[in-house]
C-alpha cells in the first residue's frame, strides 16, 4: 500500500461514510473491541457529537463466552463508550456451544443478539466495522469455493442482517483499508484489543489472511480483490433486475403455491437467467431452505436437455417438485415425506429424483 494512503480518517471523511444514516432514529454499533470496531465507535461518536440532531448510538459487545479475555475486553469497550458519551451493553451468548462449526454458530448467535438489541432500542440499522481487507478475504474464500457472480460480489455496504432481514446491516468501512483505522486510533491514542483467533491457522479466513502479502506482491492486493467484488456486484444487480422483469413476464401462479412457466419461452432464455428463475421458484415454494448452486446448475442442465422434447420429466430439489409436461414447467412444494419412514423415505424420494436431500446456501 502506498505510504500516503495510510492516513487517519478525518472528520469530513467520516461524515461522508455515515451520511446516509443521519436521519435514522437509532443505530446499533457492533463493537468487539478490536481495532476496526473500536475505530467505528470512535468515529461514529465524533460524527454524532458534531450534529445538533441525529440518531441515538448504542454500542453493543457480544461476549461469546469462548475466550477468557472476552469479559475484560467488553469492560474496556464499556469504559471507552462512556468516555465517548455513548450508551453500551454487553450481551452474552448463553447455553450449550456446538463441538464443531464454532465460528458459524458464534456468528449466528451474535447477529441474533445484535438484532434483538436493535429491535429493543428502536434501531433500524446495525453497523459493523468490516473493512476492505475483510472484503478481500471474503472474495478469496468465495473463489476457493468456485462461487458464481453473486458470491464473488461478497459483502454489500447495506444488506439485511443475516437471519434477521427486518434490521439492516451497514458496513460503512467496506472500502476502507484496515491500516487506516489503526492509524485513526493511534492518532487519538485509543487502545484496542488483539484477538489471537484472527491468526489461528485452524480457520480458513486466518490462513487466507496469511497469504495476502504474497498475493499482493503479484498485484492481487485487497484493493484489487475489493474491485473485483464491486464489479461482480454491479453485474449481479443488473442480472437480478433482468430476472425480475423476465420473471414477471413468464411466471403464472397456479393452484396452492405452485408456479408455472411456458417451456418454449424458458428454452429461449440464456442459461444464467434460466438458473436464476429456477432458483427463485424453488426458493419461493421449496420447504428445505436455500439450494446449493451446484445442485441448481445440475437441475437446470437436465431441464435444458428436456425442454422441447415433449417428454414428461420430474425432479425434487430443496423441498420443491419440478415437473415438465404439456409445454409447461410447474414448480410446487414437494409432497411431505411419509411419517415414520424418516431417513429411509427421504433416501428413496431423493434417490428417485437423482438428488441428495440436504440443501445448503446458494452463492
Ligand atoms: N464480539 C463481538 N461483539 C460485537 N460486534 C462484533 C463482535 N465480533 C465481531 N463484531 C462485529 O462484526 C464485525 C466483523 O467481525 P469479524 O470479521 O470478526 O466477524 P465475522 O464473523 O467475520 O463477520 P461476518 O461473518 O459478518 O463477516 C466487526 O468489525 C464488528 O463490527
Amino acid at each position: 500500500m502506498p505510504r500516503d494512503s495510510v492516513t487517519a480518517i478525518s472528520p469530513s471523511e467520516a461524515k461522508v461514510l455515515f451520511a446516509d444514516l443521519a436521519s435514522a432514529k437509532a443505530l446499533v454499533l457492533a463493537v468487539s473491541g478490536g481495532p476496526d470496531s473500536t475505530a467505528l465507535m470512535v468515529l461514529a461518536a465524533r460524527w454524532r457529537k458534531a450534529m445538533r440532531k441525529g440518531p441515538d448510538l448504542i454500542a453493543i459487545t457480544v461476549d461469546h463466552g469462548l475466550r477468557a479475555e472476552a469479559r475484560r475486553e467488553a469492560r474496556d469497550v464499556a469504559r471507552l463508550a462512556k468516555d465517548l458519551g455513548l450508551s453500551h451493553r454487553t450481551l452474552r451468548w448463553r447455553g450449550d456451544k456446538p463441538k464443531a462449526g464454532i465460528p458459524q454458530a458464534a456468528r449466528e448467535a451474535r447477529y441474533r443478539l445484535l438484532a434483538q438489541a436493535a429491535r429493543r432500542a428502536g434501531a433500524s440499522h446495525i453497523l459493523t466495522a468490516h473493512t476492505r481487507d475483510d472484503q478481500a478475504e471474503t472474495v478469496l474464500i468465495r473463489m476457493s469455493r468456485g462461487s458464481g457472480i453473486t458470491g464473488l460480489a461478497a459483502m454489500q455496504r447495506i444488506a439485511g442482517t443475516p437471519g434477521h432481514d427486518a434490521v439492516l446491516l451497514v458496513r460503512p468501512f467496506l472500502d476502507i483499508a484496515k491500516l487506516r483505522l489503526i492509524a485513526t486510533l493511534k492518532k487519538s491514542n485509543v487502545a484496542f484489543a488483539d484477538d489471537p483467533t484472527n491468526r489461528d491457522a485452524a480457520f480458513t479466513r486466518a490462513r487466507l489472511r496469511g497469504l495476502m502479502p504474497h498475493l499482493a506482491s503479484e498485484g492481487l492486493d485487497a484493493a484489487r480483490l475489493a474491485l473485483l467484488a464491486r464489479r461482480a456486484g454491479r453485474a449481479d444487480a443488473a442480472l437480478e433486475q433482468i430476472v425480475e422483469i423476465v420473471w414477471h413476464g413468464l411466471v403464472t401462479a397456479g393452484p396452492g403455491r405452485s408456479l408455472s412457466f411456458d417451456a418454449g419461452a424458458l428454452a429461449r432464455t440464456p442459461d444464467e437467467i434460466l438458473l436464476r428463475l429456477l432458483g427463485r421458484a424453488i426458493g419461493a415454494v421449496g420447504i428445505e431452505g436455500p439450494v446449493q448452486l451446484a445442485k441448481l446448475e445440475a437441475l437446470a442442465e437436465a431441464l435444458r436437455a428436456m425442454l422441447g422434447s415433449g417428454i414428461r420429466w420430474r425432479r425434487t430439489l430443496a423441498g420443491a417438485l419440478v415437473t415438465l409436461q404439456n409445454g409447461l414447467l410447474c414448480v410446487e412444494t414437494a409432497p411431505p415425506r411419509r411419517p415414520g419412514h424418516g431417513v429411509l423415505a427421504r433416501n428413496a424420494l431423493t434417490k428417485a429424483a437423482g438428488k441428495r436431500a440436504k440443501p445448503v446456501k446458494s452463492r
